[in-house]
């Protein structure tokens, strides 16, 4: 059974890794990721120029009846260096993204810069949709503030590049954005990023559930699967072929898996689950996925990608 994945000149053999910000803020946990023989690939956390503590704990909960999660962890990272470090030395066969997420334009640009000039040969995720540092709006919620940076940025920047954007509601967004991205020889978009500022009550204390913000955080899980499949299926039916789609949200069974898929999804990633899970969730992920394909006699995930049908 053939469950691989293809982006730009990197080829995936398992579809499955991380979703930025989770089991990716340290070298042991990068680590781990790659080790998991079911993982195809690893995203280390969203970096910023200098080392970041993030936001006041408690920043991360667990919502009730496998719900999903409310985070607003507030950007900690080790610091873009940090992450260069370890995609530089780290020997692996399995394609490797670094994830960079500046404050500002020229955070962006800089590290991108940096990232061009390197030795790194991996694929570069563009951050443009981080929901919980105050005061700093999703930028990908700003069509043309998206333009400005990706004009600026592929002025230089010659290596695979994507971007992680935020969720969109309105047909006319995903039009809107599709319009912009379009424009750029992206080789790939991430969707989505968490649904940004939901809030969360502890039912005991009538209190929320995490100290930043006043409690506002980016949801994630299976409360999120049905926003994340519409932008998936949006996108991938108004973005050239040339851009491929990694499926981001919602992810709690190789259902879950299938159904991103079926939208277009050329690659999955797991976040509130894997916090869950850890790392075995890979395996019993794709072992449900392979169960799906079987159960339709289908061989390969290219057998039903993109095939979501609609009713005639
Ligand atoms: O608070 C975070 O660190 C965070 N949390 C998210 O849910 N998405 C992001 O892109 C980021 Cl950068």
């Amino acid at each position: 059974m053939d469950l691989t994945g293809q982006i730009a000149n990197f080829h995936f053999n398992h579809i499955l890794l991380n979703a930025a910000g989770v089991k990716c803020q340290t070298t042991a946990e990068l680590d781990q990721v790659l080790a998991s023989p079911y993982s195809g690939s690893v995203v280390t956390k969203s970096a910023t120029p200098m080392v970041r503590p993030g936001n006041p704990s408690p920043r991360y909960y667990q919502l009730p009846e496998e719900l999903g999660s409310i985070n607003s962890m507030g950007l900690p990272n080790e610091g873009f260096a940090y992450y260069l470090d370890y995609v530089l030395n780290k020997q692996t066969d399995k394609p490797v993204f670094f994830s960079v997420a500046g404050l500002t334009k020229d955070d962006n640009l800089a590290m991108l810069m940096e990232l061009e000039q390197s030795d790194f040969n991996g694929l570069v995720e563009l951050n443009l949709s981080c929901p919980n540092v105050p005061g700093k709006p999703q930028t990908a919620y700003d069509f043309e503030a998206t333009r400005a940076i990706l004009t600026e940025v592929f002025a230089f920047f010659t290596k695979p590049l994507g971007v992680k954007l935020p969720p969109y509601f309105d047909m006319v967004h995903f039009d809107m954005i599709a319009a912009v991205l379009n424009d750029f020889p992206l080789a790939f978009v991430n969707t989505i990023n968490s649904i940004g500022n939901g809030l969360a009550i502890d039912p005991h204390t009538d209190t929320v559930v995490i100290k930043p913000k006043g409690g506002f955080g980016g949801l994630g899980g299976s409360l999120v699967k049905a926003t994340a499949l519409a932008n998936v299926r949006a996108l991938r039916e108004r973005l050239n072929e040339s851009i491929k789609i990694i499926g981001t949200g919602g992810v709690t069974s190789g259902r879950d898996v299938y159904d991103l898929v079926l939208c277009g999804a050329d690659l999955v990633e797991v976040g509130t689950q894997l916090m869950v899970e850890d790392t075995p969730v890979f395996e019993r992920l794709e072992g449900e996925l392979a169960n799906e394909l079987d159960k339709k006699n289908y061989q390969s995930l290219a057998e039903i990608r993109g095939k979501l049908q609609t009713i005639a």
